[in-house]
């Protein structure tokens, strides 16, 4: 059997956490920021350079990759991590969300979801098993449940009904996931804490997950639109009700902004489009906020977006080339601010670890937003 799959809390601040999770492909450092590779690639990045950038995981997608090229093809070419080039740590997602935001429903049953291809309209099926089975095929390291993900706002009885589901959908996943051997291959299976922004049912979600043995805990259902001040309550009042000694990954989140205040309140694991998408629209982020770099003030700007940066994206071109890049719509605009992005984000996530670990996170936040503000 391989090493069973860990999580160690190593120091608290606050309600800040700084930790270390164990998966089959090495050490994941917590708090983490996870680049989304939705297709097998981190777009516009070779893996290497995410590596370099200090990304001990990357996110793949079931929805995506059961879809195209399959589960059972990448199986064949020896799994996920072959087949991208990606030697360390890969979280896939289960489907849930993408089935909501991007497939035409069919239908929602007790036994799974019937939907039909974005791509092509083709109609499939998917389980809470077969779900976990796709993603065993992979070889992912750190597994999702199948969940329920309803469009929000919403009746209470509508997110109870769905939260409920979930977490029968949560058992039936821990299930497949002990049958396909996930425990003993070191993998780990996340249950997803849902509930709306309904307070009680949030609680009842994250207890009720909490009693069965997942080696983690998503918070499912935030990000989706609402404003950032309600995210912030709804973390306050979910994270203290689930398991301490187990990460907490928060789906979907986030700005620089987002993760800053969700450290604060507990989370361990991010992931979000934000910073590689952004990439590919023309803005940059930096330590002193964002540069939209399609904007003409920069069209004779010589300086790079931070020339303390070691990213040589960030250092070693000047705004008004990136500006003339992102204009004429060359492919190296996205590979350029894409990789700043990037970079910036592991640069925000090891100041947030080294804050935690000196014991001044607090500090390091007012100091950070500060400079955000500073522009
Ligand atoms: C309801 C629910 C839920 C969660 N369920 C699963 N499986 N994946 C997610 C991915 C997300 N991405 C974002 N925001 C971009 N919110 C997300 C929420 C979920």
């Amino acid at each position: 059997d391989a090493k069973p799959f860990s999580f160690k809390l190593l120091k608290t601040d606050g309600m800040a956490r700084r930790g270390e999770i164990t998966t089959p492909h090495g050490k994941v450092r917590t708090p983490a920021f996870m680049p989304v590779g939705t297709q097998a690639t981190v777009k516009a990045m070779y893996p290497q350079q995410v590596r370099d950038l200090g990304a001990d995981v990357v996110l793949g997608n079931t929805y995506h990759l059961m879809l195209r090229p399959t589960a059972e093809r990448i199986a064949k070419l020896g799994g996920l991590h072959k087949f991208m080039g990606w030697d360390h740590t890969i979280l896939t997602d289960s489907g849930g969300f993408q089935v909501m935001s991007l497939s035409g429903l069919r239908k929602m049953t007790e036994e799974g979801v019937t939907f039909s291809s974005h791509h092509d309209g083709s109609k499939h099926f998917m389980s809470p098993e077969r779900s976990v089975e796709i993603q065993g095929l992979l070889g992912s390291d750190i597994q999702m449940q199948l969940d329920e993900c309803i469009a929000l706002p919403a009746e209470r009885d509508e997110v109870d009904r769905a939260m409920q589901l979930s977490l029968r959908w949560a058992e039936r996943s821990r299930a497949q996931f002990e049958k396909m051997g996930g425990p003993q291959k070191g993998q780990g299976l996340y249950g997803i804490v849902q509930g709306g922004d309904v307070p009680d049912l949030r609680i009842e979600s994250a207890q009720r997950l909490g009693e069965l043995p997942m080696e983690g805990y998503s918070v499912g259902g935030l990000a989706v639109g609402e404003p950032q001040a309600v995210m912030l309550k709804m973390l306050e009042i979910t994270t203290p009700a689930m398991p301490k000694d187990k990460p907490r990954y928060l789906m979907g989140v986030g700005t620089p902004e987002d993760i800053l205040e969700s450290v604060a309140r507990g989370i361990d694991q991010f992931d979000c489009v934000m910073p590689t998408r952004a990439g590919r629209h023309g803005l940059a982020y930096t330590r002193f906020g964002k540069v939209n770099l399609k904007n003409a003030r920069h069209a004779e700007d010589p300086r790079p977006l931070d020339e303390l940066s070691n990213c040589e994206a960030t250092s070693k071109y000047s705004r008004a080339y990136l500006h003339h890049l992102v204009r004429v719509n060359e492919g190296l605009a996205a590979m350029l601010l894409t990789w700043n992005n990037l970079a910036y984000y592991q640069y925000l996530m090891q100041g947030i670890r080294d804050a935690i670990d000196e014991g001044r996170f607090e500090e390091f936040r007012q100091k950070t937003k500060e400079d955000w503000a500073r522009g």
